[in-house]
């Protein structure tokens, strides 16, 4: 038999993992799941989540909290028969659609269960990591109730506070059968991360390759205290003024008057009192943007941070480029994300190389990224769920804050303009121009 490839290229390439989540309601699981299966779609590794709730809501679109007994045999048959086709649409998914790594959100919470997930999936030859999430804090489980109130399907048209009565009956249910992994001891040759509180602390066990450490290791960076990340652009640099890509280049004048209107931006959208970290890259033209912030703001700059590399290419208009190297500039245009510029890089490469920077992201509180267009457009892709057609044509404008704020689900976005005039560096497939307006949609 031909051997399996997953095209990923930063793994053995018959790596195949199913993530099984474990816990009980209003835990966090969903957010996790999705969490990790955004990290991983956006690192180019396939990523899918199933989850058991939408299978049973197909059989019972809104069941009482009596349907959740286990007493109760036709909710057991219902709740058994939606967990087999998930598992078995998850099977069929790293089967025929190369799948990398399936996600099984449900509340796994019985030994039995887990046994029976294990035994199914790990016939196929695909590994099982199961992730825990246990929480004990009711002011996080009351967060997730009232989340789960207004925006699950199964409570859709209902009284809101009927609703967290039901809910909370549920998990009642839930709780008489639950069993923690490896609780009684007799779970130990299991491979699993058990998440206390959402990342106060974690336990490992097992953990067996290279892409299981790395989504461990991404699960155990998230926190879900407030936050927000802010991302702009160096102000407007010689060589935007002149539509010449890349360089390091000092600002214009109309960029360094963005970076002294930039304090002011700044504190209008974070306020004066919360402590701000600044991430530059190491680049001129953002150190420079970054110099009149306040000092007691910790500043650090990121080589992982400098704009997409145009190789042979750095300092050329993008008229000289479609001149000198037609077929580069065509290609390009045919696939964006991953063109890599002769003795340069991609904005695949990009992503790599801002591996780190995201996890470091996850692990931190309020930061403000002065970067460059290309990385910004990455970083942006990461939070909004960008596809990789899309990603590399957002617009970007110069002279703008960007402030972001992740949610439960999905993350909210306020742009904050300097009012300063400044070149516009967007580009529009098959076309040279120096500067163009961006489209009208899309963009920031
Ligand atoms: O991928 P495209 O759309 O060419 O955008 C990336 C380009 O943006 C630029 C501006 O044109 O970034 P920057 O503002 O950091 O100077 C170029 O340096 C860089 O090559």
């Amino acid at each position: 038999m031909a051997p399996r490839m997953n095209g990923v290229g930063i793994m053995p390439e018959d790596t195949r993992i199913c993530v099984v989540m474990v816990g009980l309601p209003a835990r966090g699981k969903s957010y996790i799941a999705q969490k990790a299966q955004r990290y991983l779609k956006w690192l180019s590794i396939p990523a899918k989540t199933f989850n058991v709730g939408n299978y049973r809501r197909n059989d019972a679109p809104h069941p009482s909290a009596d349907f959740f007994d286990t007493n109760n045999p036709e909710g057991e048959r219902k709740r058994r028969a939606a967990a087999e086709a998930a598992v078995s649409d998850m099977l069929k998914w790293f089967k025929e659609e190369g799948g990398v790594v399936g996600i099984l959100d449900a509340t796994n919470s019985t030994k039995e269960r887990r046994k029976w997930v294990l035994d199914k999936v790990g016939r196929e030859g695909i590994e099982v990591l199961f992730v825990e999430s246990k929480c004990d804090d009711e002011e996080l489980i009351m967060a997730n109730i009232r989340d789960v109130k207004t925006s699950s399907p199964d409570y859709v048209g209902q009284d809101p506070e009927k609703a967290a009565q039901d809910f909370r009956e549920r998990i009642r249910h839930y709780e008489k059968v639950y069993k923690s992994i490896n609780e009684d001891g007799d779970e130990d040759d299991l491979t699993y991360l058990k998440i206390m509180n959402v990342g106060r602390k974690v336990f490992i066990n097992r953990i067996q390759d290279y892409l299981q450490s790395r989504i461990v290791y991404f699960l155990m960076n998230l926190h879900i205290r407030p936050r927000s990340v802010w991302l702009s652009r160096h102000g407007e640099s010689v060589l935007n003024l002149e539509g010449r890509i890349g360089g390091d280049s000092e600002l214009s004048h109309r960029g360094e008057e963005y970076a002294r209107k930039l304090p002011e931006l700044v504190r209008e959208s974070v306020g004066d009192d919360r402590p701000l970290t600044v991430w530059t890259s190491t680049l001129k033209r953002t150190i420079a943007t970054a110099r009149y912030l306040p000092k007691h703001y910790n500043q650090l700059q990121w080589k992982a941070l400098d704009e997409l590399d145009a190789g042979v290419c750095d300092g050329m208009t993008y008229q000289e480029i479609a001149d000198r190297y037609p077929e580069d500039f065509q290609a390009r245009d045919e696939d964006k994300y991953n063109y890599r510029y002769r003795g340069g890089e991609s904005y695949r490469d990009v992503v790599i190389r801002l591996e780190p920077i995201i996890m470091e992201l996850e692990r931190s509180e309020d930061i403000l990224i002065i970067s460059h267009q290309a990385v910004i457009r990455c970083i942006y892709a990461y939070f909004m769920q960008k596809s990789q057609e899309e990603s590399p044509w957002v617009p970007v404008p110069l002279h703008t804050l960007i402030k972001l704020t992740p949610r439960a689900y999905g993350t909210e976005v306020q742009t904050y303009k300097a009012n300063i005039k400044a070149v516009s560096t967007w580009r529009g497939k098959g076309s040279t121009a120096k500067h163009e307006d961006p489209a009208p949609d899309g963009g920031i």
